[in-house]
């Protein structure tokens, strides 16, 4: 078996966001109950190739377990799961990441002193070629740092150099650092679990251009968010997660954002929109 390596050029060939699409990831139905506790209640949910999917809700919507039960950090109880309109059933996060879907986590996953390139191949390292390379478990830097170089590259992201430790990067270049990695193996799907919170002005908006690098490249991506300004600047429809489940799905470029609020704490309805804030 040859050793994973970046994949420079993406996997998926870049497909504009179109409603006739058809859809990367689809959940129907799923429910996820904690003893009393209904965390998933018969919610629904859809992807479709290069848009980017902002899920909203307030504190305790069901946001996470939504989002876990797609990334295989949670098993539903009931409800089904579909890939490319194949079902698929994660136990593990592992079982999701061999399925191309990567996500970002809130508490960066990345090692500090380690140099940005080992960051990006980081338990997938690449090792130099030959029987005795693969013998000793030779680490091949070199291909690993080009690699990282125009991997980061292509991404538009900029980096004086892939030697430098991750501890040595803002807040943003960090999160920026995670985002590329997930994008770098992800073949279906990135989800971003607040991607921006933890970040300033510009170093939040620079990640937002990196989410759009990485939507642009062809990954539709999944991103919750409580940053409405950035919900409404970066995505292409809205998920508003309610009480467990899909209270709506909304275009950005019709509603307000002080309807979508409303939609999210309940004073709204779903069935008092019109027709045309609504996203198809
Ligand atoms: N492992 C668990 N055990 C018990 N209850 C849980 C568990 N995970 C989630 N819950 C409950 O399920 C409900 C939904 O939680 P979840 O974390 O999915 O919501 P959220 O929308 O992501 O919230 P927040 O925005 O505050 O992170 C909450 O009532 C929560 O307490």
């Amino acid at each position: 078996m040859t050793a994973p390596t970046l994949p420079v050029a993406p996997v998926p060939t870049p497909t504009p966001h179109s409603p006739a699409g058809p859809l990367v990831m689809q959940a129907r139905g799923l429910i996820k109950r904690y003893g009393h506790v209904t965390a998933i209640n018969g919610a629904d949910f859809e992807l479709r190739p290069g848009e980017i999917m902002a899920v909203i809700g307030d504190n305790g919507a069901g946001k996470s377990s939504l989002i876990k039960a797609l990334s295989g950090a949670v098993i539903p109880d009931e409800g089904e799961i579909l890939l490319d309109g194949k079902p698929v059933h994660f136990r593990t996060p592992s079982d999701a990441r061999r399925e191309g879907i990567e996500t970002v986590y809130q508490d960066l996953a990345v090692a500090p002193a380690m140099t940005i390139a080992e960051n990006l191949f980081l338990g997938r390292e690449l090792y130099v070629g030959g029987p005795l390379g693969r013998l000793l478990k030779v680490i091949d830097r070199k291909r690993m740092l080009t690699e990282a170089t125009q991997h980061m590259q292509g991404l538009q992201f900029a980096i004086k150099s892939m030697n430098q430790p991750v501890e040595t990067l803002s807040g943003g270049q960090r999160q920026g650092v995670a985002v590329a990695r997930a994008a770098a193996f992800a073949r279906h799907v990135v989800i971003m679990d607040e991607p921006t919170a933890a970040l300033g002005v510009r170093e939040g908006n620079m990640v937002l251009d990196l989410i759009r690098q990485v939507r642009d490249k062809g990954l539709p991506v999944i991103l919750i968010s409580h940053n409405m300004p950035h919900v409404f600047e970066i995505a292409d429809r809205i998920h508003v997660h309610r009480m467990g489940k899909r209270a709506a799905l909304l275009n950005p470029k019709k509603i307000s954002m002080a309807d979508t609020v409303s939609v999210m704490t309940g004073a709204l309805a779903a069935d008092d929109l019109s027709a045309d804030v609504l996203a198809h």
